[in-house]
């Protein structure tokens, strides 16, 4: 690469991959995956064309196990058979690479190579580079944990542009037990034309970047299908016109709440038995104005303000599908950086394991309810409330256990919520590369910390029960459910003998 162009960024040009934070991995005699193929002077496809097992599941031939030995097709990342390609500068984006020989459909282009960082480290460089005033981005994610920084190491690939709608994707690729990035072309591209691929950018917050692809499918701006581009938006203000993004579908935060709402809903379940205790004759789940007007007369409270707001943490999204152009289906996900002003963003490597599709999951669809006005009104779940529960109670002892229980469940709930966080990643990489399921020891994780949080509810709202029910109330409050209930509906029901 001639790298005396005139104006280009200072970067050094590598054709590998290399490794900061961990050793590159040795591959494993028993993990090489060795194909059928038999070469055939004959048939041009034969030696690992593709009919080949290992080009179908996306990995490639290991030198000297490969039956068709000198004659196979599939070491592309390892023999760098890049296309030609040649680097210029565009108007508005920035240096740009496009097609400096006719490119068929399907055919591997270029790695996106860099350097291999862990998901904190990209997280970390990600502020430094925008705290340094850099407004390109070429951090790409690699795999659940670990994310591809072209900015200071980088191939030619770095230069490739976004596209809405465009001619090249980029595939993940096992190379020697490496997983490796690359740039593919997804339709003929003649001579001469730009190289793009969808970014499927993940918008962190801060400055939103115009895309200037020029497709007619434009969505107007970097990372403007990302959730957390969705989200910005969909939190806007009506009368707030700072910008116009009338086509961007709304983002739906109630999504996020889904697991939440299942975990709930199961506790709901399990104490079924309970209602006629502790009745509320709403729905488990209200809206705002609902909770206000109940709060202070009523036992069973609307805790919005103190339960997690997924938004905040992490929220999952799908990928696109390449195939289904013209449309629009980058799928993206976030995580609000709580002190950033700046855009900081990276790249998803979208189509992942080409071959291993299963399909793209739909658009998370708007679940908030609409209000005449045009806005909507967040959905809020409601939690007894064990305080006030608490302060009901005569005796220490059943306050004491009451708050006890209190306590571990609001522990166990923030450790839930920190653990999504941690393996967030590995369920981005699931959603977005729509694997057949989540790593087991993710699954794992997930199910006890959800476990812990369901048998900590049960024991909170059982000694809630059993003490309302069992145990002297203070003076001054009613037992007598008439008079409970004279005060409206969603009061506590107290169980009298
Ligand atoms: C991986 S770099 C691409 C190469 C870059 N143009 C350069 O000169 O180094 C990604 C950055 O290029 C710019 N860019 C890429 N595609 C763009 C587009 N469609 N519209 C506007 N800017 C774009 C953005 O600044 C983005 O952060």
């Amino acid at each position: 690469m001639d790298q005396n162009i005139e104006g280009l960024p200072d970067y050094k040009d590598i054709k590998q991959n290399e490794f900061c934070y961990r050793k590159h991995k040795k591959q494993k005699e028993e993990d090489i995956a060795v194909c059928e193929c038999k070469f055939d002077d004959n048939d041009n496809d034969s030696a690992c064309g593709e009919g080949c097992l290992n080009v179908l599941t996306s990995t490639e031939c290991t030198p000297g196990h490969c039956p068709s030995g000198v004659h196979c097709r599939n070491q592309r990342f390892q023999k760098c058979e890049y296309a030609k390609t040649k680097l210029f500068k565009t108007e508005g984006r920035g240096w740009g690479l496009l097609a400096d020989e006719n490119i068929k459909n399907g055919q591997f282009i270029i790695e996106y190579c860099g350097e291999v960082i862990s998901w904190k480290e990209a997280k970390r460089r990600s502020h430094t580079y925008e705290n340094q005033g850099l407004k390109d981005a070429y951090i790409i994610s690699l795999n659940a944990s670990e994310s591809i920084d072209a900015t200071r190491k980088g191939s030619l690939a770095r230069f490739i542009n976004h596209s809405c709608f465009p001619n090249c994707e980029t595939r993940k690729w096992n190379v020697l037990g490496e997983i490796r990035v690359g740039i593919f072309a997804k339709q003929d591209i003649s001579i001469g034309t730009e190289l793009a691929y969808d970014y499927n950018f993940e918008w962190y917050g801060g400055a939103k970047v115009r895309c200037l692809c020029g497709a007619s499918s434009c969505s107007g701006f970097l990372g403007a299908k990302s959730r957390g581009f969705l989200e910005d938006t969909y939190l806007w203000e009506d009368d707030d016109d700072r910008y116009s993004v009338e086509k961007i579908p709304l983002y739906d935060s109630a999504e996020d709440d889904e697991p939440y709402v299942k975990l709930h809903t199961a506790v709901t379940n399990t104490y079924s038995e309970f209602e006629g205790y502790l009745k509320n004759e709403d729905p488990m789940i209200m809206d705002d104005l609902g909770a206000e007007q109940q709060l202070g007369s009523t036992a069973f409270i609307d805790t919005s303000k103190d339960t997690v707001q997924l938004q905040d943490i992490v929220v999952g999204e799908i990928k696109n599908d390449a195939k289904e152009e013209p449309e629009d289906h980058p799928q993206n996900t976030q995580q609000k950086f709580s002190d950033q002003n700046a855009m900081i963003s990276r790249i998803r490597s979208n189509t992942a394991c080409h071959n291993y599709r299963i399909g793209p999951r739909p658009v998370a669809k708007k679940r908030s309810r609409n209000l005449s006005n045009g806005r909507t009104k967040k959905i809020s779940l409601k939690q007894v409330d064990a305080k006030y529960v608490a302060r009901l109670l005569e005796m220490k002892e059943a306050q004491d256990e009451v708050l006890q229980y209190e306590e571990t469940k609001n522990k166990v709930s923030a450790e839930l919520d920190s653990l999504y966080n941690e393996i967030r990643p590995a369920i981005e990489e699931y959603e977005r590369d729509s694997q057949d399921s989540v790593a087991t020891s993710v699954a794992e994780k997930w199910i006890e910390a959800s476990c812990l949080k369901l048998k900590a509810e049960f024991d909170l709202y059982s000694s809630i029960v059993r003490n309302v029910a069992c145990t002297p109330l203070r003076s001054g409050v009613s037992t007598e459910p008439q008079a409970l209930e004279a005060d409206g509906d969603n009061d506590l029901k107290l169980l009298t003998n």
